[in-house]
């Protein structure tokens, strides 16, 4: 048996070649980006790495080298890609199709939100825009989108995440749906009351209306009252409205304590949400692709197509420019069974070369990718 020492001063010495191959290798791909960069050809050639895939795998003699191969060359070539990405940086100013602005303009605006009078979208443009904001409300998240769309409102406010429940589906779904952009984004603590008629008390109560996410939030307060039956409402403020409006002591709403004083309902109970710090974020949304210069967090979604280690390469631009994801969700294509949007948030301004090239890469390696906007 060969001592380890000497092994390894082999091993050093075939590193040693293999950097020096390396780095050649990738001199030739630097004038390869001058060819394509001079013909406008794209940098991504799917079809030549599949056959150069093929070549190196069969100069291999077993099964276990032909898989480290294969591995080891998609990253070589992805390194590759990377580098002539950034060439292209150098070559062209690289604009993306927003508009930069100094300032949001959040005078003189319209604003929509979906739900109605009393509802946390309501508190949440109030936080945004200041409580002078001329505005009106909708019944659905997507009649706020459509409003945009059409330039009925300059802006919408949009719930999209809450810490103890999650996602909003169905507003993700609506980003990339829809061709309006984020501008915005507001946090706001949400503390959910049980709110009754005024001559009720808790031992009248038989049955909870709330917004699904509202009934989630006070998962655990429900079940110390199994007995309740819990109904579903559009929005947390909807359902308080229900209650003041049929004007049964049974009936409770799980909303806000603003919603109370809208309504003219009794608060039961306060501070009912599961978690104390309870929150949740909202987007402001517009029909301009505009950020602002102070922006600091980019929005995207893209579709990646069902092969292995497709994700991986998209989220590997990310690393490469050194950009911190903040978070990463993935909702279904409707009509495309196992197939899914991903939805990815990172720090950066759309300024930044870092942020360019990333973009850039991704735009040619992933599918469909939208930029939904830079906040
Ligand atoms: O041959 C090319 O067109 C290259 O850009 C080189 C290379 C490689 O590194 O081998 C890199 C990217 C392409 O997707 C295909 C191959």
């Amino acid at each position: 048996m060969r001592d380890l020492k000497e092994l390894r001063v082999e091993i050093d010495r075939i590193d040693r070649q293999m950097v020096a191959l390396f780095e050649e290798r990738m001199g030739i791909s630097r004038e390869v980006a001058e060819y394509k960069v001079a013909t406008g050809k794209k940098i991504l050639d799917k079809e030549r790495e599949q056959q150069k895939l093929e070549a190196v795998k069969a100069l291999t003699h077993n099964d276990f080298n032909s898989h480290g191969v294969e591995e080891l060359f998609k990253q070589i070539m992805a390194m590759s890609r990377k580098l002539q990405y950034r060439m292209m940086e150098e070559k062209a100013l690289g604009r993306l199709p927003f508009v930069m602005v100094d300032k949001l303009e959040k005078e003189k605006v319209r604003v929509v939100y979906q739900g109605v009078e009393g509802a946390y979208t309501q508190q949440a443009m109030f936080a945004f825009f200041g409580e002078q904001v001329d505005h009106f409300h909708v019944e659905r998240w997507r009649d706020a989108m459509d409003a945009i769309a059409e330039g009925m409102a300059d802006y919408a406010v949009l719930p999209i995440e809450n810490s103890t429940a999650g996602i909003v589906n169905d507003n993700y779904d609506l980003l990339g749906e829809y061709d309006n952009y984020i501008v915005g984004e507001q946090i706001l603590s949400i503390q959910h009351a049980l709110l009754g008629t005024p001559d009720a008390e808790i031992s009248d109560i038989r049955t909870v209306y709330s917004h699904v996410q509202g009934l989630m939030q006070c998962a655990a307060y429900l079940d110390e009252h199994r007995d309740w039956t819990k109904k579903e409402a559009l929005n947390t403020a909807v359902a308080a409205r229900k209650v003041a409006e049929e004007g049964d002591k049974t009936q409770a709403a799980i909303a806000s304590p603003l919603a109370a004083k809208q309504y003219g309902l009794k608060v039961l109970e306060e501070g009912i949400n599961r978690s104390g710090n309870n929150s949740t974020r909202f987007l402001i949304v517009t029909n301009q692709p505009i950020f602002s210069k102070d922006a600091k967090k980019v929005s995207i979604c893209f579709e990646v197509t069902h092969e292995s280690g497709c994700l991986y390469n998209v989220l590997s631009h990310f690393i490469y420019n050194n950009l911190n994801l903040c978070r990463i969700e993935s909702r279904p294509i409707p009509d495309r069974n196992w197939e899914y949007h991903f939805f990815v948030d990172f720090e950066g301004n759309l300024n930044d070369s870092a942020v360019k090239n990333a973009l850039r890469g991704i735009r040619e390696e992933a599918l469909n990718l939208k930029i939904l906007g830079n906040y």
